[in-house]
């Protein structure tokens, strides 16, 4: 059965895209698709076409581990490697080919600056990341997304597993990568989409596959939508 079906859509360079849409709608397959890890869904199949700049990521020879590093992942539940925060964030670096302690050393520090992280973990960075707190951790974990110098970031539902402080430093993160990094965000949050989308895709589940019921946007897919079903959607009156 289809997952998802006939879906034809851009997403802004640049921009943070959220992905709205009930459970079981399509969200997080169609995240997977955009740096394959939907290769790794035993049985699943993509057909058509995923562009990144010219390039068809489903085409044959694509170099998986290179597409990674162009598109990170965050996933809901933080998962940081149980090692140090250094290791964490250095592993990346030196499997990508970096033996330059000096450099390694300044990459950490941006990549922790960036998340807000560095000087509240700064004397600590040969403990265990899994000592830090659950927004901690999730931040760590979008600092070593970082290390490699992607141009997009997925999330998939980046805050649900974060009390409301920890959610409001991470949609206020993402707000920073507006222009920097071209984000696709799945929430099940309509505020947090409202609140960090630049854009937002609703998609819904009849039965035949996920589709895109509406995109554009996030101030016109909110306050104006074309689709009744949209709009329900949005006003809360259908889940
Ligand atoms: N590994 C899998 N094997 C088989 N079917 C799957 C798998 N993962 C997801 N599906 C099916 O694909 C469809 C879409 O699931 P998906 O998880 O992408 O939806 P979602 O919108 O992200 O849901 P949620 O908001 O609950 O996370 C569902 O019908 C689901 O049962």
């Amino acid at each position: 059965m289809a997952a998802l079906s006939g879906i034809d859509m851009d997403i802004h360079d640049g921009g943070v895209t959220a992905i709205i849409g009930p459970s079981g709608c399509g969200k997080s397959t169609f995240l997977f698709c955009l740096n394959r890890l939907s290769d790794l869904i035993p049985g699943c199949r993509v057909d058509g076409r995923v562009m990144l700049h010219s390039h068809d990521i489903f085409s044959p020879g694509t170099d998986l581990t290179a597409l990674r590093r162009h598109v990170g992942i965050i996933f809901q539940k933080p998962n940081p490697f149980p090692t140090t925060i250094w290791r964490n964030l250095e592993m990346p670096l030196k499997q990508s080919g970096i033996r330059d302690k000096a450099e390694i050393a300044a990459r950490i520090e941006e990549c922790l600056t960036a998340v807000g992280l560095w000087n509240e973990v700064r004397d600590r960075l040969r403990r265990p990341a899994l000592g830090l707190s659950g927004g901690q951790q999730q931040r760590l974990c979008i600092a070593r997304a970082l290390t490699l110098r992607p141009e997009a970031l997925l999330m998939d539902e980046p805050c649900s597993a974060l009390d409301p402080i920890a959610t409001g430093v991470i949609e206020e993160l993402i707000g920073e990568f507006r222009g920097k990094y071209t984000t696709v965000v799945v929430t099940h949050n309509l505020g947090q989409a409202r609140r960090i989308g630049t854009d937002v895709a609703f998609f819904w589940n009849e039965g035949r596959g996920g589709r895109i019921i509406e995109r554009g946007p996030v101030e016109k897919v909110f306050d104006a939508p074309e689709d009744d079903l949209t709009r329900l959607y949005v006003e809360g009156r259908i889940a």
